[in-house]
């Protein structure tokens, strides 16, 4: 079960990857042949404008129910019953990344233009802002435990013949500032665009009611795995803005509900000087 495992969860790890450098062409119209605003439909005496925004508030509601649903603590005690818990992950992120692949090739351009900064300051500046969005959100995949998030950890530890690690709280340096570093890169990445024509409108919106739902339900289970900690660190920092005058606060102390050992004091202190 250790080889299969692990090659499952490098493969689903691979798609992954693959899903992301998409993404990007996707919502930039760069390199990639069928992107946000190009390609399909040509056939079927050009599709009305009703079935085109149709099939896109399909693509994206399928992406949101799948990405929603299968992240439930209910769900997971569950599905953890028909797959093997080490592959929980790495099946929940194989599952998203062919979600969002379809959507990407079968996404229907909308006509119509709001703006088109192209080839100006402002547009470069806005192609810019989007391209550290990206980087904003694989940072902090980075700065949580990307390979956890990613599952490759779980079948590693399981090639390895290691116990699973169980889930802990972190508040690194961007979740410091904001408690959902990843969202805001995500957002910024959609909304920051030189051109924003109707259909990019419409994925920015949806994907952005469609986060600030996700945000609700994962900090439920937040709270209820970590409880006071998690409530504390709500209360300190903002949830997609940072708090004026709040930076820095040494939240990762003050969420501790024991005295944090040596290390993490020193730690702590190290952080602290650092960001004050
Ligand atoms: C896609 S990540 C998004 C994380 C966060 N919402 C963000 O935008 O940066 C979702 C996973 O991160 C976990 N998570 C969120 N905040 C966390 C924290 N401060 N420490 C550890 N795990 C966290 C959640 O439990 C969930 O499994």
């Amino acid at each position: 079960m250790r080889l299969p495992a692990t090659l499952y969860g490098g493969v689903a790890y691979t798609i992954f990857l693959v899903t992301f450098l998409y993404a990007i062409g996707f919502v930039g119209n760069v390199v990639v042949p069928k992107s946000i605003d190009a390609g399909l439909p040509a056939s079927a005496a050009e599709e009305s404008l009703a079935l085109s925004l149709l099939v896109d508030v399909l693509l994206l509601g399928v992406f949101a129910i799948q990405h929603s649903l299968m992240a439930r603590p209910a769900f997971k005690r569950w599905w953890t019953r028909v797959v093997p818990p080490v592959v929980e992950r790495s099946t929940y992120v194989l599952l998203a990344s062919l979600a969002l692949l379809v959507l990407f090739l079968e996404w229907r351009p909308i006509p119509g233009t709001l703006w088109d900064l192209r080839a100006t300051p402002l547009g470069w500046a806005l192609a810019g802002t989007s391209a550290l969005g990206w980087a904003l959100v694989l940072a902090s995949t980075f700065q949580i435990d990307h390979f956890e998030l990613f599952g490759l950890k779980q079948v590693w530890r399981h090639w390895r013949g290691r116990a699973a690690a169980e889930p802990e709280f972190r508040v690194p340096p961007f979740y410091r500032h904001v408690r959902h570093p990843i969202y805001v890169g995500f957002m910024l990445a959609f909304w920051s665009t030189p051109v924003m024509s109707a259909g990019h409108l419409l994925f920015a919106a949806m994907t952005s009611a469609y986060i600030l739902v996700g945000i609700a339900f994962e900090e439920r289970d937040l709270v209820a795995q970590f409880g006071d900690r998690y409530r504390a660190y709500r209360r300190e920092v903002g949830m997609l803005l940072p708090r004026l005058g709040a930076a820095g606060a040494p939240v990762h102390e003050r969420a501790e509900p024991h005295p944090p050992a040596r290390d993490d004091l020193r730690e702590a202190r190290t952080w602290i000087r650092w960001w004050l």
